[in-house]
Parts: structure tokens; sequence; C-alpha cells
């Protein structure tokens, strides 16, 4: 059995300090896809750093800079099972530089506010990841 492509993808939010809005994407392509929300990121490439991936992966798709914040760990060996073929790894960040545009395998970019973050239809395999996601960020606004 081949072993899981690793995907890498940033939950950007407006600030990691204080999070109120998160980035969702809608993807374009392919087709069984299209209309679903994501988190922008992609494939790591053979012999390269999941970061590095990462940072390459936002700049080609949104053409901006960003800084990584902490890993949502997931509970499969740290990283969340998508599928059969893959599985991915999410680092909350935040802008340095750039106003991010669906470049690539996007039609639409929006800034969810807090309490929105589930309102869109997510890719199936990202549900349960958002809602993880929802819990650590309350947690940083609780305190
Ligand atoms: N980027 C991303 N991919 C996700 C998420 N959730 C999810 O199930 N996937 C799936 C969709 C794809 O089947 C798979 C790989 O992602 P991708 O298509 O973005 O990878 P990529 O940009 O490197 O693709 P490509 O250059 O080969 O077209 O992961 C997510 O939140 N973000």
């Amino acid at each position: 059995m081949t072993p899981p492509v690793l995907v890498v993808a940033a939950a950007l939010v407006d600030d990691l300090d204080d999070p109120t809005a998160l980035l969702a994407a809608r993807r374009a392509v392919p087709a069984r896809l299209a209309g679903r929300w994501e988190f922008p990121g992609g494939k790591v490439d053979p012999g390269e750093a999941p970061q590095d991936a990462l940072h390459r992966e936002i700049r080609e798709e949104l053409g901006v800079r960003i800084a990584l914040g902490g890993e949502l760990v997931g509970p499969d060996d740290g990283a969340w099972r998508l599928s059969d073929d893959y599985v991915m790894r999410l680092w909350l960040a935040e802008l340095v530089d750039g106003t991010p545009a669906p470049l690539v395998e996007h039609d639409e970019l929006r800034w969810l506010p807090v309490g929105q973050w589930l309102d869109v239809p997510w890719l199936d395999a990202d549900v349960r990841i958002v809602e993880a996601l929802v819990a650590r960020v309350s947690d940083v606004i609780v305190g």
C-alpha cells in the first residue's frame, strides 16, 4: 500500500494573538471539489520540508507571504487524515505581505468572522478540522 501523500495548509487568521476572522478558499477545480471550501495549501514535494512547502503553496495560490503560528495537531499521528490518499498538517498563520487573491485553484476567498467559521460548505474531511480550530481559538480568546 502506498503511504498517503502529505498536504500542508494554513488556517490564515487576521491576527494570531486575537483571531477574529479566518480565510476560507472556494475550490474551482477539480470538478468533484468545485464549490466546496478549504484551507489554502497543497502537496509537499519530494524532499521538501512541510513548512517550506506551505510558504510556497501560499505564495503560488494566494500571492502573499505569511508567518506561521502554532500547528493544529491532529489525531492521526499528529496529522489529519483526509482520505485513503491524503493526510494534512495545518498551521495557524497570519499575513505579513500582500492581499490574498484566488490565483490558481480557487474562485473565491472569504474572511469568515468568528462564530461563522462553519457556515460555508467545507470539503467533507475539513469539517472536523474546522470544529477543532474553533475550539482551539475559543481557548485563546477565553485565555
Ligand atoms: N489544500 C487543501 N486540500 C485539501 C483540504 N481538504 C481536503 O480534503 N483536501 C484535499 C483536496 C485534494 O484532493 C488534496 C490535495 O490538495 P491540493 O489539490 O490543494 O494539492 P496541490 O495544490 O498540490 O495540487 P496540484 O498542484 O497537484 O493540483 O487534498 C484543505 O483544506 N486544503
